[in-house]
């Protein structure tokens, strides 16, 4: 009878397996496996040069690994052609950097509705639908500021309404708080975790700060480029 109480096992959206990646002769990645479960937050920690933004690159198909596989909704990555995999990466993938990285010539509106419009979204819908993300990241009387003209937290918050704008079903967020005072920080957060939870999107967390990774349902620890479990046994 109690037997009921396990869930099934489920796949994971996303998952790394004995990933391997060199840098010239830096080996940042040594075997790291992982997994990504739908509407999950995963916080991946660990020490600076632990590999950590290298992971983050291979699950996002931004870089290939040398070994290892990523799957993807059972889509291997390793063997997509590059049109497929960054037509995959508009769609399903959104990314935030410790630098929002916006496009600084263009306002916190265009930078927002860019991603709609590369989708096929004409301008004037583009730019509403914009203008209501920016209103959910609390920056909605910025729409016409450049990043420049903005603060750290308000054009971090503008770059995650970039992120989710699209629907993806994962983001992938480098040390988003890592350039943010601690206020800034907890409203960046708040934001990520409450509109990820709302729409069911995955989020792989990297950060080196126990108050963000408070924030993940899990934490992995990247140690040396493989990745340890947290989870204590007594
Ligand atoms: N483009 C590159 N060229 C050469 N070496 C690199 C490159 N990118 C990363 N490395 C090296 O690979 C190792 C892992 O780097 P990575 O950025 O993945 O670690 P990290 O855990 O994200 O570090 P940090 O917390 O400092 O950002 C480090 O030793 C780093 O110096």
């Amino acid at each position: 009878m109690s037997e009921g109480d396990d869930q099934p096992p489920t796949e994971p959206l996303l998952a790394a397996r004995g990933l391997a990646k060199a840098h010239g002769r830096t080996q940042a990645l040594r075997g790291a496996s992982v997994e990504l479960h739908t509407g999950e937050i995963l916080a991946v920690t660990g020490a600076s040069g632990s590999g950590k933004s290298t992971l983050l690159h291979c699950l996002a198909g931004i870089v290939r690994p040398d070994a290892g596989s990523v799957t993807y909704a059972g889509l291997r990555l390793e063997e997509l052609p590059e049109k497929r995999l960054s037509e995959l990466r508009r769609t399903d993938f959104g990314v935030v950097f410790q630098f929002g990285q916006l496009v600084p010539e263009l306002t916190a509106l265009d930078n927002v509705a860019l991603p709609l419009m590369l989708a096929g979204t004409d301008r004037a819908g583009a730019r509403e639908r914009a203008g209501e993300w920016l209103e959910r990241f609390g920056v909605h009387g910025q729409g016409d500021l450049r990043p420049g003209e903005m603060s750290g937290g308000q054009a971090q918050r503008a770059a995650l309404a970039r992120a989710l704008v699209t629907g993806p079903k994962v983001v992938f967020a480098d040390e988003p708080t890592g350039a943010l005072d601690s206020l800034a920080g907890e409203q960046v957060m708040t934001a990520l975790a409450h509109t990820a939870r709302e729409a069911g999107t995955a989020v792989l967390l990297i950060t080196h700060d126990a108050q963000v990774a408070a924030y993940a349902d899990r934490e992995v620890q990247l140690r040396d480029g493989t990745v340890t479990s947290l989870e204590v046994s007594a």
